[in-house]
């Protein structure tokens, strides 16, 4: 039975390098897939991982109907086994209810990635309709880590350096941008809750060395 599984959490903890993993593997035993992304750092209809692979995919826009994508090319003749769905928290609510109705009603496997959250720990659409409809929803094993060590679980942004939480919700960027663009951090949630940045704590709490305290000593992770 076909199943709809959503692989998330924040950025850069190996979503897209699963998905291009998942994709390997399942093509290698012979199943036919699609490769769909939208707004990758790469570009345009491009499937990029940190780890240096990149690949064609399909641009998913506003007017994408994943129905008709796998019945046009069922039609055509081709086997349609499953979909690869990357970047899919920019997806509209309306497509992650097609991908659910690919996976019932086509048996199409649908594999879906994306962040859970935006950089105001608000929900993207497509994440909060993919959290309401999956099957599964599994949270990457490699854990992506905050500047004191604990598990990153928010994302934030900054903006010539500093922690925001105001602007537009869909704005593409990398977590190690140049400080005077727009980039993204990942953090726990009290740090995420308190604005530290890796920037801000070091601005906030000096060396060791300066103070003359035990490295025991730094309260930065306590903060
Ligand atoms: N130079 C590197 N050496 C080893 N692993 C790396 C390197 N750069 C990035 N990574 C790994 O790649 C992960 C990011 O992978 P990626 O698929 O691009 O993330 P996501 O799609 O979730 O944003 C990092 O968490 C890290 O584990
Ligand atoms: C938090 C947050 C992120 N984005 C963008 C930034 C990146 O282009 C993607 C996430 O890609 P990744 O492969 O998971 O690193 O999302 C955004 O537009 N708005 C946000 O709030």
């Amino acid at each position: 039975m076909a199943e709809l599984a959503f692989f998330s959490g924040t950025m850069d903890c190996g979503k897209s390098t699963l998905a291009l993993q998942m994709h390997h593997n399942h093509d290698a035993r012979g199943r036919d897939g699609v490769l769909f992304t939208r707004n990758d750092r790469a570009g345009a209809a491009r499937l990029s991982s940190r780890l240096g692979l990149s690949v064609d995919a399909h641009e998913v826009g506003d007017t994408t109907d994943f129905w008709a994508e796998v019945v046009a090319r069922r039609t055509h003749g081709r086997a349609v086994d499953y979909l690869i769905c990357d970047e899919a928290q920019f997806y509209t609510a309306a497509q992650v209810d097609q991908l659910a109705a690919v996976v019932d009603e086509l048996d199409v496997d649908v594999f879906a990635f994306g962040i859970t959250t935006d950089f105001r720990t608000r929900l993207f659409p497509g994440s909060a309709r993919l959290v309401e409809l999956a099957d599964r929803i599994e949270v990457l094993q490699v854990r992506a880590l905050c500047w004191c060590g604990a598990r990153a679980t928010h994302n934030a942004r900054t903006v010539d350096g500093v922690m925001v939480v105001e602007g537009e919700q869909v704005v593409v960027g990398d977590v190690e941008a140049d400080a005077d663009t727009v980039g993204y951090e990942v953090l726990c949630r009290r740090h995420h809750r308190h604005r530290l940045t890796s920037v801000s704590a070091r601005a906030a709490s000096p060396s060791p060395q300066t103070l003359g305290v035990l490295p025991d000593d730094v309260p930065a992770a306590r903060a």
